[in-house]
């Protein structure tokens, strides 16, 4: 059952990664692997998981020159993952070039779809404004972003729950947010300064939840997940 919750299996390696979907029985629920995992486990992984039932997304966020992008995407495209990421911050060139890659190396009734990361949740306008001296609000930085990425082939954008409507109502209704920093109530930030909860992103128009250590580091994650999917299908009864 696929109800666009893709957990983050943020797990050193698969041995770990696997008795955690068995052990809380999260077989078949969409996952998003990133760099830790793929760096440790590699393309394999993904074979492996698909084979488990599981949708992928592969959370690599490319940024590089526009020919390598290019050149890596036709190889990722050969994967099967179900989405791939890039970050937006390659400028109209790189997501070009990226789709382009996707679309060559993508086999014959498959499809992966290219995800752009706008703003990093873990980011606020502290970090965006004096560190990297963006000018201007951050939350229109973001829709800028999303914009230019969806112009130049992007099928959505990661972006947090607060761009989420606004995003789609500026590209299109069919370009797809993927939100994570997502948190149950009371649970830490951590190192996410952008949160909101499973019922705020239902109530923001977002597409897809990415949820992670609100699930995963929860001392029962089955119950986690289970208020996740609760909150994002019926929003929270008051
Ligand atoms: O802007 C972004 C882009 C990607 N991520 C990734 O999502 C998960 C979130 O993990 P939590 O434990 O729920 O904080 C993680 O894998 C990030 O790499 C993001 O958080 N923000």
């Amino acid at each position: 059952m696929n109800e666009n919750i893709y957990l983050a299996l943020d797990f050193p390696t698969w041995q770990e990664t696997k008795a955690f979907i068995d052990r809380n029985d999260f077989h078949g629920v969409p996952v998003k692997v990133g760099m830790e995992l793929f760096y440790r486990e590699g393309p394999h992984l993904i074979d492996a998981l698909k084979q488990r039932g599981h949708d992928v997304l592969l959370d690599l966020k490319l940024h590089d020159i526009p020919t390598t992008v290019m050149k890596a995407m036709r190889n990722i495209a050969t994967l099967g993952a179900d989405m791939v990421t890039v970050h937006a911050l390659g400028g109209s060139d790189m997501i070009q070039r990226a789709k382009e890659g996707l679309t060559a190396g993508t086999p014959a009734g498959c499809e992966t779809k290219l995800i752009a990361v706008t703003i990093l949740t873990s980011m606020d306008e502290m970090i965006v404004n004096r560190e990297l001296k963006m000018n201007g609000d951050l939350q229109q930085n973001a829709l800028h972003f999303a914009d230019m990425a969806h112009q130049n082939g992007a099928d959505g954008v990661v972006c947090s729950v607060y761009e989420a409507g606004k995003i789609k109502h500026l590209c299109s209704p069919s370009c797809l947010t993927v939100t994570p920093g997502i948190r149950l109530h009371h649970a830490a930030a951590a190192d996410q300064k952008r949160i909101a909860t499973p019922a705020l992103a239902r109530n923001n128009g977002a597409d897809i939840l990415v949820v992670g250590r609100t699930v995963t580091h929860a001392g029962n994650p089955i119950t986690a997940f289970e208020n996740v999917r609760k909150e994002w299908a019926h929003g929270i009864k008051s």
